[in-house]
């Protein structure tokens, strides 16, 4: 079995959403996929209204096939510090046409004022490691540990665009959407994510940097978080930047010219163009921009989010002993 469901952006790329039908019949939830996390949580009809506005909601009662898991509680919090918890069913989900009868839908009963705020987002889909679901006491698994073994290969890939819809596919790599060779790197799973090491940077056209950091592939993190020291000589290539702490990182000239970040993985190399490092206007004139690339000082490791995941056909591949990423261009 395979399947292929799209990954439509938001306002500024912030996040991409994916369609996907729960129950019988099927209730499409819009949710955001999220390789940084692990519980597949919806806004749901056991939450109060107030904190609902305009999203789809999870409605078990009018779903034959869903069962409420007895005494089953979970909670979550984000490094943005977003936050949801709720209760537990079992019922079908199906993502792009790849289906399991008994996953862990996790209906939110709270969630925080962000999750309230944006209407189009109707909860979350977490593909990081099942070891890192939140639900109490008995920990549930993600729907690509349920579907795994039914996929004709046991990965995932994500094709992420700038400013415009891509594809999550699973069970397949659909060889048109990249170009020249995928190159793998093993994956740490120890502490729940896809975590690799990052074999070096390059600003522009300067010289490639061969000193490696480990991160996370995080599809549900909106900007690329770099080591500290990356990221200053990133910036001090730009007219006009500064680290802004008021507005939470580096600022720009809505109107700089940005220079390219090279990311390396193994010998191969992989460019992020200048035009998706200005992430966004900070003011109503559009004069200061947020930059796309931060620091991630505090989180102890970088976290490579959609800034840096939109520049490459990323395959999640957990088939063999060792999980292993796998990059190329496109
Ligand atoms: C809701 C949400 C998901 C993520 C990434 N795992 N963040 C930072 N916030």
């Amino acid at each position: 079995d395979s399947g292929s469901a799209r990954a439509s952006p938001e306002q500024y790329d912030i996040q991409y959403l994916t369609p996907v039908e729960i129950g019988t019949p099927p209730q499409t939830l819009n949710l955001d996929v999220d390789s940084g996390s692990s519980d597949l949580w919806v806004f749901s009809t056991e939450m109060p209204a107030s904190s609902v506005k305009g999203q789809a909601q999870y409605d078990p009662s009018k779903s034959s096939t869903a069962k409420r898991v007895q005494d089953a509680t979970w909670n979550i919090t984000y490094g943005d510090n977003s936050y949801s918890e709720g209760i537990v069913y079992k019922d079908v989900v199906n993502v792009g046409g790849v289906s399991f009868d008994a996953q862990a839908v996790e209906a939110a009963t709270a969630v925080s004022q962000t999750f309230t705020t944006d209407a189009n987002d109707d909860g979350l889909l977490g593909l990081a490691f099942s070891t890192i679901n939140t639900v109490q006491p008995s920990q549930e698994k993600t729907f690509f540990d349920n579907v795994a073994s039914e996929l004709d290969a046991a990965l995932w890939t994500a094709d992420l665009k700038y400013h415009k819809s891509g594809c999550y596919d699973f069970g397949v790599i659909d060889d048109s959407k990249y170009t020249g060779q995928i190159t793998y790197t093993d994956v740490d799973s120890s502490d729940g994510f896809w975590m690799f090491d990052v074999s070096g940077y390059g600003i522009g056209n300067n010289t490639f940097q061969s000193t490696s950091f480990q991160g996370i592939a995080d599809t549900g993190t909106t900007l690329a978080m770099l080591p500290a020291q990356v990221v200053k000589a990133y910036y001090k290539q730009v007219r006009g930047a500064k680290l802004d702490n008021s507005q939470g990182g580096y600022v720009f000239p809505c109107q700089a010219n940005l220079p390219s970040f090279v990311y390396g993985v193994g010998n191969a190399r992989y460019e992020i163009p200048g035009q998706y490092i200005n992430y966004a206007p900070v003011d109503n004139d559009g004069t200061t921009c947020f930059g796309g690339i931060q620091s991630d000082a505090g989180i102890g490791f970088a976290i490579l989010g959609d800034i840096l995941l939109k520049s490459a056909f990323v395959v999640f591949d957990a088939s063999e002993n060792v999980p292993r990423l796998g990059f190329a261009k496109k």
